[in-house]
């Protein structure tokens, strides 16, 4: 806790029924129990002391009287036991309890006389108003349709309550239908009106914000989205998970625990989690934004065939798991990668990504200090340059993990010492093994051992990476001429998946969405039957198109994933280390 700083008020008031020594400063709200108020004065009895931080106070209300309606008689709205309202105040507060949740607790002192209400209130509130990071209106989106279809409830239930009492206004949207915000925030959102974005759903809802917002910071910046070499401009906004989806990862990595009000408070107290964003493309058009996973092989799979089971619920997650595990598909192809340089921390470290990471901010200051120094680095970025390392072989799973990627489902995540902001990404190449060791890599992730501590699996820290499947590469007419006759077998068994080869393609996983389509690689199947390779760039309705056309679509093989360092904040601090106390019911009664 910081230094409490300069003493602006101390008055002795009571809270309840007893006698406390109350004490305000800069950063600090006191009180302590008189040791003598007690009916019995025990010297050995350590008089109780709470101490609240005034940047996690989250309001101040006097409490009131009002005339009653029917009597005409004064009354008081809250009537407490033997309280004078007239001469009390209430604090309400952030408050920790387990696992990483808070809520809004709150404390009433009683006055010995008006005035000095009137002075702890006006004091209180000053300090509150001279928080500059605290937000006063913030544009809010309700996905209707997240999770169990509770968002709307959950945040007129437990979310805009805490936002009234803290003081913010809202403007709140509910999405009628799938991009609605992304369209919003990139056309029609008066941004200047607000200091964030709230989102109420789950990671594809905050896929959808960042998406909006990442590209309309670049487009009022004259910066093109499109280009993989260009460096974006970070935006202003901070971003506000409100978690009501089905999985809720980057909340639960960002905050701790998938819980609204927690998130709320965060809002309401004005965190700042800066964020690494990776840009994907493919060739010259942009793709998509990840802030989490980037996975081809098992993990595309298990999405793939998942999608297909959505009226499992999210159990269809665990079945198409089990059904990818047996059905073992590896695929063959070229990895290469930038590892990322002189920079602090290794995907192998025992420490974790934590509120207030050192290693976040070294690693950010150096990459905001040195930016022409790695704009060099990164424009000189091609296949001959010396520092692009290149692997080859035939993998299970080729996973980027930009943060822990930690769920309540996988407490470690995928890469348990990634960090949420420190300009990289770990690569995780899982070779092709038997079935035995790759389910011994998988339950690693849920036990103490460590996941890359295999033959089979290798981890490295990088700056940019891609992976091209080997008969992507194949339909160049280079690999055409290399391979000849292969070539046409392994085609027509990509055509007629029956024949019972393992395929050749799988999918990207992008946090969470299949990467199709915007801009595609197409079949285009003749009416003789002839195939022929077109490309073809859709923005909207595509698959209107394909359907209309019957064209075959493709995932994406080759793929160029550049990450950039704290392009985004969100309203949250990381995870915070448990505290001492964090047993007691107030872990702050010292
Ligand atoms: N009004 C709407 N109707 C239908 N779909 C919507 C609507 N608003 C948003 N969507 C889309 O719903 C998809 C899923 O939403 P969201 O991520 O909030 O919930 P979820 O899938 O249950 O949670 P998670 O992504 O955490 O598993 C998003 O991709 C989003 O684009």
């Amino acid at each position: 806790m910081e230094r409490p700083g300069r003493l602006l008020l101390l008055s002795e008031l009571r809270v309840g029924n007893a006698a406390c020594d109350v004490s305000l400063c800069r950063s600090l709200l006191t009180w302590k129990r008189r040791s003598s108020s007690g009916p019995v004065y025990h010297p050995f009895r350590p008089s109780v002391s709470h101490s609240v931080s005034v940047s996690e106070i989250i309001s101040v209300r006097e409490e009131e009287e009002s005339r009653g309606r029917d009597d005409g008689s004064w009354k008081k709205i809250k009537e407490r036991e033997g309280k004078d309202c007239r001469l009390a105040f209430t604090v309400l507060y952030v408050e920790r309890r387990q696992q990483h949740r808070w809520r809004c607790a709150e404390v009433t002192f009683t006055c010995p006389e008006g005035a000095l209400r009137q002075h702890w209130v006006g004091s209180i509130r000053e300090q509150l108003a001279a928080i500059a990071s605290r937000p006063k209106h913030l544009l809010v989106y309700i996905n209707p349709c997240s999770g169990k279809r509770k968002g709307k409830r959950i945040y007129e239930e437990k979310v805009a309550p805490l936002f009234a009492q803290a003081g913010v206004a809202t403007q709140v949207i509910v999405t009628e239908r799938a991009n609605y915000a992304r369209d919003h925030l990139r056309t029609e959102a008066e941004l200047k009106k607000f200091d964030g974005v709230v989102c109420v759903g789950g990671d594809g809802m905050f896929s959808e914000i960042i998406h909006g917002l990442i590209w309309r910071t670049q487009m009022d910046g004259g910066v093109d989205p499109d280009s993989p070499d260009e460096a974006l401009l970070p935006g202003s906004l901070r971003i506000g998970i409100i978690p009501a989806g089905s999985t809720d990862c980057i909340c639960f990595a960002t905050v701790g625990a998938n819980d609204p009000v927690t998130s709320a408070l965060h809002v309401i107290v004005g965190d700042s989690q800066p964020m690494d964003v990776c840009s994907v493309h493919h060739n010259s058009t942009f793709l998509r934004y990840s802030v989490s996973l980037l996975g081809y092989g098992f993990y595309g799979d298990v999405l793939t065939d998942s999608e297909r089971k959505r009226w499992l619920g999210p159990a269809r997650y665990d079945l198409s798991g089990v059904k990818m595990f047996l059905t073992h598909h590896y695929y063959e192809g070229t990895v290469s990668y930038l590892p990322a340089r002189g920079i602090k921390g290794t995907p192998r470290d025992a420490a974790r990504c934590r509120s207030g990471c050192v290693v976040c901010q070294h690693n950010g200051e150096q990459l905001s200090e040195k930016p022409e120094r790695y704009e060099v680095d990164e424009a000189s970025d091609s296949e001959n340059d010396s520092e692009w390392r290149t692997i080859r072989g035939k993998f299970l799973a080729i996973n980027a993990a930009s943060m822990s990627c930690a769920c309540p489902r996988s407490p470690k995540g995928l890469s348990p010492a990634a960090h949420l902001a420190d300009g990289t990404t770990d690569l995780i190449l899982v070779r092709k093994c038997s079935r035995f060791d790759f389910l011994r890599h998988l339950l690693r992730h849920t036990s103490k051992d460590d996941q890359f501590d295999l033959t089979f699996v290798e981890v490295h820290r990088v700056r940019r990476f891609r992976f091209t499947p080997r008969y992507c590469q194949s339909n160049s007419d280079l690999d055409m001429r290399e391979n000849g006759k292969h070539q046409l077998f392994s085609q027509i068994c990509r055509d007629h998946p029956a024949c019972g080869c393992a395929p050749a393609y799988s999918s990207w996983n992008c946090d969470g969405e299949i990467l199709t389509h915007t801009a595609i690689d197409v079949r285009y199947r003749d009416p003789l039957g002839a195939s022929s390779r077109i490309l073809v760039e859709f923005l909207t309705q595509e698959e209107f198109i394909f359907s209309f056309l019957n064209l075959n679509t493709f995932s994406f093989c080759s793929l160029f994933p550049r990450v950039h360092c704290q392009l985004i904040k969100l309203f949250a601090r990381g995870i915070e280390e448990p505290m001492v106390f964090e047993d007691l019911p107030n872990p702050c009664a010292i």
